[in-house]
């Protein structure tokens, strides 16, 4: 069992001057498993995501991924976020390969990989277009193949769908499910959608605030593969009600703060 230990969370604890924006965070995370977080808007989710990426420190605690401390960024993670970051002078090969040719990768192997993830990701006879010509869902796919082509262990997604209608963001899901089958990274997602949370995952983590806590965690016992029409299942709807009882009165208490802003 612990051979398949990812990542482990412990005493994770993080302020921003005065401000405690998570505290005393202990997990773990399973070689493999995918994993979403949710909970209301400023309960730490965006930072728990960019300490494990190394992109920000912790003030307590540590995050270790296959028993190393994380000290920094590293080629083992790749990140997407919600807006894509694709560089808008290079067509769309060039910027799914951006990641190997920093690194200095240049062997016809990586050609062959970059080429096998735009198919992977649906993009066949994209390789020449540049991002302005792409619709945000195909944006987006670009963003996850040039995340998966440094080949990472562990994969940081921070709500990547949320700036897509409603449509092309479920296709996105079962997509991103199908991704996800091929290699079984670790993956770790946050939304702020429950169904999406309970659709896609192994385990949710649900997150309380002030301060930002692990306030429980859900495991969904779904089979895989899964199609849309689980989500009009009642074992699907009785998670996303479970869930979302635990984060209503935190979800309400922040909306009315925002709307006093
Ligand atoms: N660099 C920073 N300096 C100071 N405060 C910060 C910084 N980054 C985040 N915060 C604060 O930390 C808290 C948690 O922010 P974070 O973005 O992690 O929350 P979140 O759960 O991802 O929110 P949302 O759902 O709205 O994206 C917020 O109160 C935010 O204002």
């Amino acid at each position: 069992m612990e051979a398949s230990v990812k990542l482990t969370v412990s005493g994770l604890t993080k302020r921003f001057g005065d401000l405690e924006v998570l505290r005393q965070i202990n997990t773990s995370i399973g070689k493999g498993e995918f994993i979403s977080i949710v909970g209301p808007s400023g309960c730490g989710k965006t930072t728990f995501l960019r300490i494990v990426g190394g992109l920000e420190s912790a003030s307590a605690g540590t995050v270790s991924l296959d028993g190393r401390v994380i000290d920094g960024p590293g080629r083992d993670r790749g990140f997407v976020f919600q807006q894509d970051n694709l560089l808008p002078w290079r067509d769309i090969l060039s910027n799914v390969g951006i990641g190997s040719e920093i690194a200095g990768i240049r062997t016809p192997e990586q050609r062959a990989l970059t080429q096998h993830l735009l198919e992977l990701v649906g993009l066949k006879g994209f390789e020449h277009y540049y991002p302005r010509q792409l619709s945000g869902g195909m944006r987006q796919r670009v963003n996850l193949a040039r995340a998966l082509a440094v080949n990472p262990d562990l994969l940081l997604m921070d709500e990547p769908f949320s700036a897509l209608d409603a449509q092309t963001r479920e296709i996105m899901q079962t997509e991103l499910l199908r991704i996800w089958e091929e290699g079984r990274k670790t993956v770790l997602f946050v939304t702020h959608q429950i169904d999406e949370a309970v659709f896609l995952s192994d385990r949710v983590f649900v997150f309380a605030r002030r301060p930002g806590r692990l306030q429980e965690i859900i495991g969904i016992d779904l089979p895989r593969p899964r199609a849309l029409a689980i989500k009009r299942t009642p074992e699907f709807v009785a998670l996303v009600d479970r869930i979302w009882k635990l984060i209503e009165h935190d979800v309400r208490a922040s909306v009315i703060e925002e709307h006093a802003l």
